[in-house]
């Protein structure tokens, strides 16, 4: 019997999805689309009937915006919001700010795709003399986090997000879900990937074959010992999704004008 409801979230497209550039902790706001994204799935959850009682975001703008623009939407602006770095995106350390398609051609696509999709390989660490080291570490969001400034991360795997993400989940939102409220997480392509790894028990290879596009609902209607019933559900125009999914996986490609 059904006994939880989940939403994961993806949050809309911020200008560096456009860019096709890796943005992780660079603080980034939606695009025009992306606005249009987050709207439509609060347009979609209303329709659907989901009333939340709590959001959880990360401390990134456009996981935040996204919660507010999909709460107003269904009405629900009054409902709580509670913000953790621990649900930020994966830390993709050197690689922040570089385009995935240039990666891929001066690389390969079977190292963009490790980098991206591989689930115990970091990419390398930023280091201080990366363009935007400053602008993420002497922000003012990091100095008021659970952890001293100095153990945040430098660069993560997705196993890495996972072990930073767990503790959030269990002293947090499991309470939260298990008092009977239904949450919506408003989080990243790699956050949302490490919980539903988590939850449905994805290995850890098949987890590369799991993309997330943005903007786009996931159900999740758990047990009461938080298994889920079925798998996830993306909510909404169902080939429209497996389109944004493929382009998603495909950001990780040379662009086909430049294939020699
Ligand atoms: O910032 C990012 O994700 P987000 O748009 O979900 O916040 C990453 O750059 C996602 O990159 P990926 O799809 O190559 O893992």
């Amino acid at each position: 019997m059904i006994k939880y409801k989940l939403v994961l979230l993806r949050h809309g497209e911020g200008a560096w999805n456009k860019e096709n550039r890796f943005c992780s902790w660079v603080d980034q706001k939606l695009s025009s689309d992306g606005i249009k994204e987050a709207q439509n799935a609060g347009k979609l959850l209303k329709s659907l009937g989901f009333e939340f009682d709590l959001v959880f975001t990360s401390i990134l703008t456009r996981s935040i915006q996204t919660a507010w623009l999909v709460l107003e939407e269904m009405g629900q602006e009054w409902v709580p919001i509670q913000k953790s770095w621990r649900l930020n995106e994966r830390h993709y350390g050197a690689l922040i700010g570089l385009n995935r398609a240039e990666m891929a051609l001066n690389h390969g696509e079977e190292q963009v795709k490790i980098w991206r999709r591989s689930y115990d390989v970091a990419p390398p660490p930023i280091t201080e003399s990366h363009p935007y080291y400053n602008e993420i570490y002497n922000d003012r969001r990091y100095k008021s986090c659970d952890v001293p400034e100095d153990k945040l991360p430098k660069a993560e795997s997705l196993k890495e997000v996972l072990q930073r993400l767990l503790p959030y989940w269990n002293e947090k939102i499991v309470p939260e879900l298990k008092s009977g409220k239904t949450i919506l997480i408003s989080a990243h392509g790699n956050s949302a990937r490490a919980l539903l790894k988590h939850l449905e028990g994805i290995s850890d290879e098949y987890i590369a074959n799991v993309t997330l596009p943005t903007g786009v609902p996931v159900l999740l209607e758990l047990d009461e010992n938080l298994h889920p019933l079925s798998p996830h559900q993306f909510l909404g125009d169902q080939e429209a999704i497996q389109a944004a999914i493929k382009k998603v996986e495909d950001q990780g490609k040379v662009k086909p004008t430049e294939k020699k």
